[in-house]
């Protein structure tokens, strides 16, 4: 038997905000859903409910975790430097555009003793992070073993971009930015260089990513196609200076 009015009304005062904002968005964008066509496709209500995985990769030392806590706690790692074990997972929202986008982030261990671990959730993630060490150079060559390693094991389509970590490090510094630079521009994927010390372009990665990913996932008529490369080039900062 279909529910009253009163029932009705007192179904609807029952439900959480956040329900019935998703029904009301999922109403919106069904004509979207019908028109599914790329696996990452998906309503505007499902990316206010799922989580998007974006996975930290790299050798070990050049900054995943202390990336990761930078963004999630607004706070750096200094010291004692402890090597992940497997693979490690933090959650955050980001309000991107109005939408919010719930990103779970996998900090994976970077020793080669843990590589079939990482292997294991390569194809589950939406978007990679891919550092290097600016004071390291193995773990600048190293880079195109990791590409590898991604294109073998990730989705076609994933999200992919290339980070130069501990820019801070003027003194120790073996990588020079237009190296990353180049190396990017080789490969087609976007570059930045950050410092989860001093935060620099820390937030700004995230926020790329998500941008990506939320503009992939809705495809709304009428809305300028968001470019990744256009938008990293615009809002990157140098080494000059400490913004987040
Ligand atoms: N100067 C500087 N040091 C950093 C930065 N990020 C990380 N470090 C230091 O580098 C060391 C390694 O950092 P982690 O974040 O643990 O490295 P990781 O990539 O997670 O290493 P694994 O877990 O072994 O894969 C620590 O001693 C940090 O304090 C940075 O941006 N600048």
């Amino acid at each position: 038997m279909a529910p009253d009015r009163k029932q009705k009304k007192e179904l609807w005062a029952s439900q959480t905000v956040p329900a019935l904002v998703q029904r009301a968005l999922c109403k919106l964008c069904s004509p979207l859903k019908k028109e599914k066509t790329q696996p990452q496709q998906f309503c505007l209500s499902e990316i206010l409910a799922r989580l998007l995985a974006v996975m930290l990769v790299g050798d070990s030392g050049v900054g995943k975790t202390c990336l990761l806590v930078r963004f999630k706690d607004g706070a750096f790692l200094a010291g004692s430097f402890i090597s992940t074990v497997g693979i490690d997972f933090r959650n955050k929202v980001l309000n991107v555009d109005g939408v919010k986008v719930k990103l779970q982030i996998w900090d994976t261990a970077g020793q080669e003793r843990f590589r079939s671990v990482t292997h294991a959730y390569y194809r589950d993630a939406h978007a990679l992070l891919l550092l290097y060490d600016v004071a390291n150079k193995a773990s600048f060559d190293n880079i195109q073993a990791w590409l590898t390693e991604i294109h073998e094991y990730a989705q076609q389509d994933v999200v992919l971009m290339l980070l130069g970590n501990k820019a801070d490090s003027t003194q120790d510094r073996v990588v020079k930015r237009e190296d990353g630079e180049k190396l990017a521009k080789e490969y087609g994927v976007p570059f930045m260089e950050t410092s989860a010390k001093s935060g620099l372009n820390v937030d700004l990665a995230f926020m790329a990513i998500a941008k990506e990913l939320k503009h992939r996932s809705m495809k709304l008529p009428n809305e300028p196609k968001f470019k990744l490369h256009d938008y990293v080039k615009k809002e990157v900062r140098g080494t000059g200076c400490c913004k987040s």
